[in-house]
């Protein structure tokens, strides 16, 4: 690399990892990269798993033709190899393991890359990469700055038999208790996301930078403590670029429904686009919304990947609770538009799974949320919603796991709770306005990005 002196149009290469929940903050940033004009290669692992991705993906690209397509065919892997039933972290480990077929691809990129941005997923596997190409790659944590303390401090943590005996306590930080670690996290056995926590976490601090969607006003400490060095020594910047705005490319179904509800009068409910509940929890839910007296718009998802998604409601809730939920609400099966759904006048709550994408969703529209984190990182997301006053999270509802299943009762007074609470209703607004402060023209996340755009201005890599 060398500094060119003069200040040229930066050429950055995205490489998201599989599912919405890496996808859409990826297609996020590559459209705010060509707004401050940043030449764009987006690469995509094909194929992908859901269709979700796939629609959005070309969706996104008619959209901004701008931005260039370079397509990573994924090879095939034998499937008793990859020690995983989730086919999202199954298809982590394809791309993982496909990896190699990014040098030629970038190698033949032209003009020549001055950076690649690369998810979590793939540090280990992609930094050797990048760097015997003598390329900048900074990795995109699609997750909260506090899960990222977690990330790369997990593999310290480690103790016999590779078990974690105690909570993540960092200096100046509070606690991240055991109970809400990823789940796999803590089996003693070897599980694909443990892999990926110890490899990936391991080999962060050989990283460019370590970009976030997050902003100061709401993490301002977490992110001070990991770059100061407190979670672990020689950490490369770690720079919040959130929240990153939602860019309108979806064709949009407007649902008359929501058009007719009064203000602030809807609970929107949805666990995301890779959580399914069991039938019995999903039914129990339903009693819940039905009995909290609360209008709603349910989005009900019985299979983790949406292709495989095709029982109608009526067999999925059965009929009677499907009439009763009809009398207060609207239950639907299909992808939706989240982003004009929480930005519709008529939504006053969210009974949301934290996943990072709604939640920073949730703040960027105000609108209060009630957690209920289901895997992963959303215990540590749903702490983070209660610490800042924009919802509230019954801790005893534990995770969304087969075992347990949360009756109707507490559900539907749990509902009602929340969307009485007026408090919480001023609060998101608040936390809205700091939000979309933080990406203004003067705003801390703005003047980040426009920090690490100057940056690859300045440098080339030598062809
Ligand atoms: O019907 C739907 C369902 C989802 N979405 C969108 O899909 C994304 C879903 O992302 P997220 O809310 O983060 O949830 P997951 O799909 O569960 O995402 C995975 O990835 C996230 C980022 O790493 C993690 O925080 C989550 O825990 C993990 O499950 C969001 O942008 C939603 O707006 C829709 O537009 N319509």
């Amino acid at each position: 690399m060398s500094d060119s002196g003069d200040l040229r149009v930066p050429h950055v290469a995205l490489l998201p990892s599989a599912g919405m929940g890496h996808l859409t903050p990826f297609l996020r940033l590559a459209a705010l990269l060509a707004s401050h004009d940043v030449s764009v290669t987006f690469i995509t692992p094909n194929p992908t798993v859901s269709l979700a991705e796939s629609q959005s993906l070309s969706n996104f690209l008619m959209a901004f033709p701008q931005i260039t397509r370079k397509q990573l065919h994924l090879l095939p892997l034998d499937e008793s190899c990859a020690n995983s039933e989730d086919p999202f972290y199954y298809h982590f480990e394809l791309i993982r393991r496909s990896s190699h077929l990014l040098s030629p691809l970038l190698s033949s990129l032209s003009p020549p890359l001055s950076a690649m941005i690369t998810d979590m997923s793939f540090t280990s596997t992609v930094l050797p990469i990048t760097d015997s190409l003598g390329l900048p790659n900074y990795i995109f944590f699609t997750s909260s700055a506090k899960m990222l303390t977690l990330y790369v401090s997990f593999h310290t943590m480690l103790g016999p038999n590779h078990t974690i005996k105690d909570d993540l306590q960092v200096p100046g930080l509070g606690p991240i208790p055991k109970s809400w670690m990823p789940p796999p996290l803590l089996q003693e056995s070897n599980n694909l996301l443990k892999t990926f926590f110890i490899e990936n976490g391991k080999k962060m601090t050989e990283s460019s930078g370590i970009l976030v969607n997050t902003y100061e006003s709401i993490e301002s400490e977490t992110l001070a403590a990991l770059n100061e060095g407190k979670v672990l020594r020689k950490l490369p910047s770690v720079i919040s670029i959130g929240p990153l705005a939602p860019c309108f490319f979806e064709t949009s179904q407007q649902l008359q429904w929501l058009n007719d509800q009064a203000t602030g009068s809807v609970l929107y409910v949805s666990f995301g686009s890779r959580t399914a509940m069991s039938r019995e929890q999903i039914r129990e839910l339903g009693d819940g919304l039905v009995r909290s007296g609360c209008r709603f718009l349910w989005a009900v998802k019985d299979k983790k990947v949406d292709i495989e998604d095709d029982e109608k409601l009526t067999e999925v809730l059965g009929e009677e609770l499907l009439e009763r939920v009809k009398k207060n609400g609207l239950a639907v099966k299909n992808w939706l538009n989240q982003e004009e759904i929480l930005s519709h006048p008529a939504i006053g709550g969210f009974l949301s799974h934290c996943g990072w994408n709604s939640l920073s969703e949730a703040l960027w529209n105000g609108v209060r949320i009630l957690a209920w984190p289901q895997h992963g990182d959303q215990k540590v997301n749903a702490d983070l919603v209660e610490r800042i006053g924009l919802g509230t999270w019954d801790k005893s509802w534990g995770w969304g796991d087969r075992e347990t299943v949360v009756k109707a009762e507490d559900i539907a007074q749990t509902v009602s709770e929340i969307m009485g609470n007026d408090l919480l209703k001023l609060q998101a607004l608040h936390i809205r306005d700091e939000a979309r402060r933080a990406v203004g023209d003067d705003g801390s996340s703005t003047k980040s990005l426009a920090a690490l755009i100057d940056t690859w201005k300045k440098f080339q890599v030598l062809p």
